[in-house]
């Protein structure tokens, strides 16, 4: 299987997204992923309108609230057709069981296609020392993601979002086909701006990456489809 390049619409509007999208050629339909600020803005219509135009859509809305509530919002949002979904590990089992509940029964109602759930560990932005500062965690940023990916996994999720410089180790902790699926992805040279565990596409890859997110490298580069297909060949090791 392809290994996916999420292209990260960090967009203020529908309009500007799709005077985006309009710059790739018909036959090169990138996978994308819809954050909060775009859900937000322009609601359940941005999906709706990505997934009729042909687009793979990875809707990351990293949720976190009590079971019951997590389940509603999933079983929605899989009667969009969303084929990702992100969820916060640190609800723990209970709610990422219930979450992929909700999505099942969700999906029952459409096509049946059930979207592909991915556990939110550690955000890519954090350092060591960051993520210690909140005291909400006391061991090692990696042991921490490695016990939320497995926690992830008993919970039937598909796999975690992480940097790439965790996927060896989750890997070795969780299920063969457990995904890892990395953002916090620059081309070489570029800003690297509030992220903080940041490789290249190449990197990635040899890291053990089983997905890429990348936002900027791409949006803000002066020819997106050419940086686009950059990240790919490097991702795919072309
Ligand atoms: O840990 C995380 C989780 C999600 N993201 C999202 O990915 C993109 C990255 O954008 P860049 O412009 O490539 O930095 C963005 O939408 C984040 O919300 C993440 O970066 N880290």
């Amino acid at each position: 299987m392809t290994k996916p390049v999420f292209i990260a619409l960090d967009f203020s509007d529908a309009q500007e997204t799709m005077a985006f999208l309009e710059q790739f050629p018909a036959d090169v339909r990138p996978a994308v992923k819809v954050g909060m600020a775009l859900f937000y803005r322009e609601g359940p219509a941005i999906v709706r309108q990505l997934k009729a135009a042909g687009f793979t859509v990875f809707l990351d809305l990293k949720l976190y609230d009590i079971p019951n509530t997590v389940a509603q919002a999933t079983n929605h949002l899989a009667q969009l057709g969303v084929d990702y979904l992100t969820i916060h590990a640190a609800g723990g089992v209970r709610m990422m069981t219930a979450a992929r509940q909700g999505a099942v029964a969700g999906a029952t109602l459409v096509n049946g296609q059930v979207p592909k759930l991915l556990a939110i560990t550690q955000l890519t932005s954090f350092s060591e020392q960051e993520m210690q500062e909140t005291q909400l965690v006391t061991v090692p940023l990696l042991t921490s993601v490695v016990h939320l990916a497995q926690l992830a996994a008993t919970a039937g999720f598909a796999g975690t979002i992480s940097s790439a410089f965790e996927s060896r180790a989750i890997h070795e902790a969780t299920p063969n086909d457990f995904l890892s699926i990395t953002p916090g992805i620059r081309l070489a040279g570029d800003e690297v701006g509030d992220q903080n565990r940041v490789v290249t596409p190449a990197r990635a890859r040899e890291m053990g990456a089983n997905g890429i997110v990348v936002g900027r490298s791409i949006t803000q580069a002066p020819d997106p489809v050419a940086a686009y297909q950059r990240v790919v060949a490097e991702f795919q090791g072309e």
